[in-house]
């Protein structure tokens, strides 16, 4: 896989949309007008996506960050270290936290030990020195198994292994080698990499118009550091995700954006591809909008009964009234752990990746063309469906998931041991 090619330069963004749409109509996967619109005029769309994009944009951290550039590199390493999806299940038992919840907790541990006067570990230095311990340590995650002794019966010895030790090492190789870039090519730390890659943002925005800025920045990091280089060979096609690295583009707009003189230049971001991850394709899939029936049995079975007449009919209607309203954050917390969904190979999860990126590009498109006589057919006030925008999608798709019981009973897939998401 390590064979992919980077895009050529300057074509990065470009590289992401075309390569998906390559990589989901070669693997027979359909995306009609029809089903978009279907969800488009929902109930279920149009009654939840105005709030969920408004208030989702979370990023709300309970920090005082010392400088602009502190916050900066904090949203940039949160943001390299934004995975483990595929071990939500073990993250619920040990943590009561899903993969999200517990790398954010996990990186308010490296500020909080870095402020009480440990080592600065979120320094270019302290990422590449933190051990396996002290990472499971803060993550909060079992890193031994028990195994029956070779020669004494009865006797159970421990020894390091299992799904908790994974998610360390993916997170540890990580803060190593990117911590270790650094270092050797000067920088502090990963923020001031970033602001530098900002600043050349600018630069580039003055020479080629506003969307050269983001251009730039993802390109630098996705050619500085392996742990942004989300992309893949998938029966001989090339496919590029960068999943990471569009992730933390958007918090830097999230967290930059509305401040009266933001301390960075900010890129325009309204055009960026989505931030492919396990949640979004997985819901599409449900939702009716990624279609697999006319894919080869591997894909096409692996969320049985997904898209059908009947389940539909449930998921695209109003949330069902749950005491007093749709809204599952009102409920009581659950301590239920979810239920596995279907482990993916690596190249299935980049075709359902893949298929999920260009899926949104489509809906923006087709929302455009949305007349304003059908909106007013289904209510008055609708003509806001015609302007949605890529980074609200990806919010109201990742965030909707957790929005509704019916949704959070919704099988996810998983792939194991990928550092991009
Ligand atoms: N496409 C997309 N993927 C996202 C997020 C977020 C975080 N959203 C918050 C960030 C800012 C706003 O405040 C949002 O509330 C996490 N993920 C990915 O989901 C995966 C599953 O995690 P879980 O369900 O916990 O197990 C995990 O790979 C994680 O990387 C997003 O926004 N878009």
């Amino acid at each position: 896989m390590s064979q992919t090619p980077l895009p050529p330069s300057g074509r990065f963004i470009d590289a992401v949309r075309k390569s998906c749409r390559a990589l989901r109509t070669a693997s027979g996967i359909e995306i009609s007008d029809a089903n978009i619109k279907r969800l488009l005029l929902s109930p279920a769309f149009t009654s939840s996506y105005q709030r969920i994009a408004a208030t989702s944009h979370g990023l709300a951290l309970p920090l005082q960050f010392p400088s602009p550039l502190a916050e900066l590199n904090f949203v940039s390493i949160l943001s390299l270290l934004n995975v483990g999806h595929g071990y939500r299940v073990i993250l619920h038992q040990q943590t009561g936290r899903g993969a999200w919840d517990s790398i954010r907790a996990f990186a308010l541990g490296l500020y909080l030990t870095s402020a009480g006067g440990g080592t600065d570990l979120l320094s270019a230095q302290g990422m590449s020195s933190m051990s396996e311990g002290q990472i499971a340590e803060l993550l909060g995650v079992k890193i031994h198994v028990e195994k029956p002794h070779e020669s004494i019966p009865g006797l159970a010895v421990g020894e390091v292994g299992g799904q908790g030790w994974e998610l360390v090492r993916i997170l540890k190789d990580l803060l190593t080698e990117t911590g270790k870039i650094l270092v050797d090519n000067g920088y502090m730390n990963l923020g001031g990499f970033v602001a530098e890659a900002l600043a050349e943002g600018e630069k580039a925005a003055k020479l080629n118009g506003n969307e050269a800025a983001a251009e730039v920045v993802l390109e630098r990091l996705v050619r500085a550091f392996p742990g942004f280089r989300d992309m893949a060979t998938v029966n001989s096609q090339s496919v590029y995700c960068f999943k990471k690295v569009l992730f933390l583009m958007y918090g830097i707009n999230i967290r930059f954006s509305s401040l009266s003189s933001p301390p960075f230049p900010i890129p325009t971001m309204s055009h960026l591809p989505i931030c492919a991850d396990n949640v979004i394709p997985s819901i599409l899939i449900h939702l009716g909008v990624i279609d697999l029936s006319a894919c080869d049995p591997s894909l096409a079975t692996l969320f049985p009964g997904a898209g059908t007449t009947e389940a539909l009919e449930q998921l695209l209607a109003p949330a069902p009234s749950q005491g007093d309203g749709s809204d599952a954050k009102t409920l009581p917390k659950s301590k239920v752990v979810p239920k596995e969904g279907p482990v993916l190979t690596e190249s299935q999860a980049y075709i359902l990746r893949a298929a999920a990126i260009d899926a949104c590009e489509i809906m923006v498109l087709t929302a455009r063309s949305l007349e304003v006589a059908e909106l007013r057919d289904l209510g008055a006030g609708l003509e806001w469906v015609r302007e949605i925008t890529l980074p609200d999608l990806d919010i109201w798709l990742w965030a909707v998931a957790k929005d509704r019981q019916d949704y959070r009973r919704l099988e996810r897939f998983a792939e194991r041991k990928t550092p991009f998401y």
